[in-house]
């Protein structure tokens, strides 16, 4: 790139995706792992631990990070009301219950004799849902009297804990029977309905469920949910039996489909495939959502997002300093899309590197994951003169993490660390500092005591703080403290100071060096 400005002094930001902090104990796979090079600069550079969850974020209060929420802040360099925060203020302003949308939905369902479908995922994990959100929208439709109104459960176990969806769809079935309307007429699994890797046939699975009953026929479709054989995250489609073996209830023209999940990556091939399935079948239906999508269909939101402007991407853009932006498929939207504030326009300041592993892993197996293509990335883009800023995720820990599988985030740790050891010596060589930070908590807590007190493997995400690091660049940072008690709205003014540059005016947060 010629005619970028010329850098303070270069550098490379790292996110470890799901690197918490917490007191080593036998779940804490960080602490277990032998991760000898993170375990130094930690306790001799500037180091220390920055909140990532509840509303140091902008998420509701002790709920935990993700991966969406610590990017976006970590871009912005503020908290920012997040999706989820938005709907439950809608909700407990009275304005989600008189919205006109949904009072406008209701009424035509009821007029017309149709339907209303609410879609989405069925538990209290807050990270793309909130169960508790359904009660109004249930009310509303009993309010207007709907005369058919489906619920499209969505099961978890993987934000909260596997083996819970039974309990998460019995809270289903008393938020219906307190809105007196509301029946299950799906179950499946959020391994099939909210895919975002491109398997479309999962998708299609759970479209084919939902828009025509194809599925699993169950009288009693809790049973569907009790000890599924893969577990929570991969409950095959199954509907609700009507009158002689057919499905009870399928999307028919003119009804009305709501979803309820707040987050938008992980529902987008879902309501993308429904629209063009439904559209393909000449069903019109009525599409909503609880919050904003990134969807290609036309879904009108209830709540709108708030507004990310101003944060770091911007702030390179205007001192036209060229950043390189490096992750494996299943982090590349958080260090490009989320990063920049959602905001999908490109420009001339970026490049962006997406690195595919060689085979669809089974990441216990594989805990390395693509890390090997990443590094090479980041260290090449480290090598060139004209980058002011690599950012990477090594997206190891959380995606491991997420398995629940103990000895594999283990080693994922492991890989994780000999691959920072690698950037920061390419980095020093360069006379680059590097900063890494955790976007929320994951590995550090795989472990999570059931109901009977019984610890149960756990690979959701915490509201642990994360730690964060800088390491090489000018020598009056070497010797220097940290600011305690930071968040991770004061990554990007740190990563503009060390770059040489004022934080960005918009940005909130303050340099902790
Ligand atoms: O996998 C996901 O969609 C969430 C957990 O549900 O994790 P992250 O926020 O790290 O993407
Ligand atoms: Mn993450
Ligand atoms: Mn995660």
């Amino acid at each position: 790139m010629t005619g970028l400005g010329t850098p303070g002094s270069p550098g490379v930001l790292l996110v470890l995706d799901g690197w918490g902090h917490a007191p080593p104990d036998r779940g804490n796979a960080l602490a277990l792992a032998r991760t000898p090079f993170l375990d130094s600069i930690r306790a001799t550079c500037p180091a220390g631990l920055l909140q990532a969850s509840g509303e140091a974020v902008g998420l509701l209060p002790d709920t935990v990070g993700n991966s969406e929420t610590g990017h976006l802040i970590i871009g912005a360099g503020r908290a920012l009301p997040y999706d989820s925060l938005l709907v439950r203020q809608h909700i407990d302003s009275g304005a989600m219950r008189g919205h006109p949308r949904l009072n406008e939905m209701c009424a035509a369902a009821a007029s017309a004799d149709r339907a209303l479908h609410l879609v989405g995922l069925c538990s209290d994990g807050q990270i793309h849902s909130d169960l508790n959100h359904l009660g109004v929208l249930l009310a509303t439709a009993a309010a207007h009297r709907v005369p058919r109104v489906w619920v499209h459960a969505i099961t978890d176990g993987r934000d909260v804990a596997d083996g819970t969806a039974a309990r998460y769809l019995a809270q289903v079935e008393r938020l219906m029977a307190d809105a007196g309307t509301g029946r299950l007429a799906t179950v499946i699994g959020r391994g099939y309905a909210m895919d975002k890797s491109g398997r479309h046939d999962l998708t299609e699975a759970a479209v084919l469920a939902m828009a025509d009953g194809r599925g699993l026929l169950r009288h009693r479709l809790r049973e569907a949910a009790e000890n599924p054989e893969r577990g929570d995250e991969w409950v095959p489609p199954s509907v609700l039996a009507g009158t002689g073996d057919r499905p009870a209830a399928t999307m028919a023209d003119q009804d009305a489909v709501l979803f309820f999940n707040f987050r938008s990556d992980r529902v987008r091939q879902l309501v993308d495939g429904l629209a063009d399935h439904l559209e393909r079948t000449g069903r019109k239906t009525w599409l909503s959502s609880l919050a904003q999508y990134d969807t290609r269909a036309e879904v009108e939101p209830l709540t709108r997002r708030a507004g990310a402007s101003g944060g770091l991407a911007d702030e390179l853009e205007r001192a036209r300093l060229l950043s390189v932006r490096i992750a494996e498929r299943e982090k590349f939207e958080h260090v490009t899309y989320y990063l920049n504030g959602r905001d999908p326009r490109p420009r001339a300041t970026e490049e962006h590197v997406r690195v595919v592993a060689d085979s669809a892993p089974d990441y216990r197996r594989r805990p390395q994951m693509g890390l090997a293509q990443v590094v090479d990335a980041v260290c090449s883009a480290a090598t060139r003169s004209d980058v002011a800023l690599v950012v990477a995720n090594l997206a190891n820990i959380d995606v491991v993490g997420h398995t629940g599988d103990l000895g594999a985030t283990v080693r994922a740790a492991e890989h994780t660390d000999a691959a920072v050891r690698r950037i920061a010596a390419v980095a020093g060589e360069q006379g680059r500092w590097m900063l890494a930070v955790g976007d929320h908590g994951n590995a550090e807590q795989m472990l999570q005591r059931g109901p009977d007190g019984a610890p149960l493997p756990y690979g959701g995400h915490t509201t642990n703080p994360v730690p964060v690091v800088v390491t090489g660049g000018a020598e009056h940072i070497a010797g220097r403290a940290m600011a305690e008690g930071g968040s991770l709205a004061d990554v990007a003014p740190t990563v503009l100071k060390l770059l040489g540059r004022e934080p960005g005016p918009a940005m909130e947060g303050s340099p902790l060096l």
